[in-house]
């Protein structure tokens, strides 16, 4: 498909991607989230396997240091692995033990088929390609939840208030930390996308198409552990 000239390098890049960014951004998990109605063994099948996707998230920042190639990319792959380790981390292990899911049980964790696919696709992607592959890899992960957090504030069925039980999970998402955060990485992407050739640009859309599959294929795996 020919992205059209009038729109930034990563909104044409979504526009190739459009029927797996919205069955990745309005997945049935997403809506019972939005809705409320989302069988609670569900989620919890979901915050265990994403305590394992953190890990490995981290350790692609640790590979987006090793891809850098100026201080100021080595900085930006630093802070966001510093940022995962020392916060996040234990902010998602706080919000499992709320869940009933002790931190033991995280750490011994048989990991399901569908996490060691998409992490590791994305690991790969930066090991054989440089740090803009990696980002594009990493891309539906940043921006997916800033877009999937809208979508669902936005929709007529969505339940809030304390009468959902994901309200906080959908709040740190709509966040505007988190959405200025989302929008640094559509702006990186949009800086490093412009110039690229279309044969270039072609494999960058693949990725990105393979990892909002594996997106879909982690929401997937949540709705059918419950
Ligand atoms: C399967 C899966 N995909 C995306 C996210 C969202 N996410 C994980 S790490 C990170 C970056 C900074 O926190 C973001 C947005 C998730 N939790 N689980």
């Amino acid at each position: 498909m020919t992205p059209s000239s009038d729109s930034t390098p990563f909104a044409s890049l979504l526009v190739c991607c459009a029927p797996e960014w919205n069955a990745y951004c309005q997945h049935e998990f997403v809506r019972r989230l939005a809705d409320g109605t989302l069988p609670p063994e569900a989620f919890r099948h979901y915050l265990r396997q994403d305590y394992l996707f953190l890990v490995h998230f981290a350790r692609a920042w640790g590979l987006a240091v090793y891809k850098s190639r100026t201080m100021a990319e080595l900085r930006q792959g630093l802070d966001s692995l510093k940022a995962i380790v020392d916060l996040e981390m234990d902010l998602h292990v706080g919000y499992c033990a709320r869940w009933g899911i002790p931190e033991a049980e995280l750490e011994t964790l048989p990991e399901a088929s569908e996490t060691m696919a998409y992490t590791r696709y994305v690991l790969d992607a930066g090991l054989r390609g440089d740090l803009l592959d990696l980002h594009v890899a990493l891309a539906p992960c940043l921006v997916g939840y800033a877009d999937i957090a809208r979508w669902i504030e936005a929709q007529a069925f969505t339940v809030r208030g304390p009468a959902n039980p994901y309200e906080d999970w959908i709040a740190m998402y709509a966040s505007d930390e988190f959405q200025a955060a989302a929008q640094a990485e559509r702006d990186w992407l949009d800086a490093r996308l412009a110039g690229q050739n279309a044969e270039r640009l072609d494999g960058l859309t693949a990725t990105f198409r393979d990892a909002i599959r594996l997106e879909i294929d982690f929401w997937q795996m949540g709705l059918d552990g419950a």
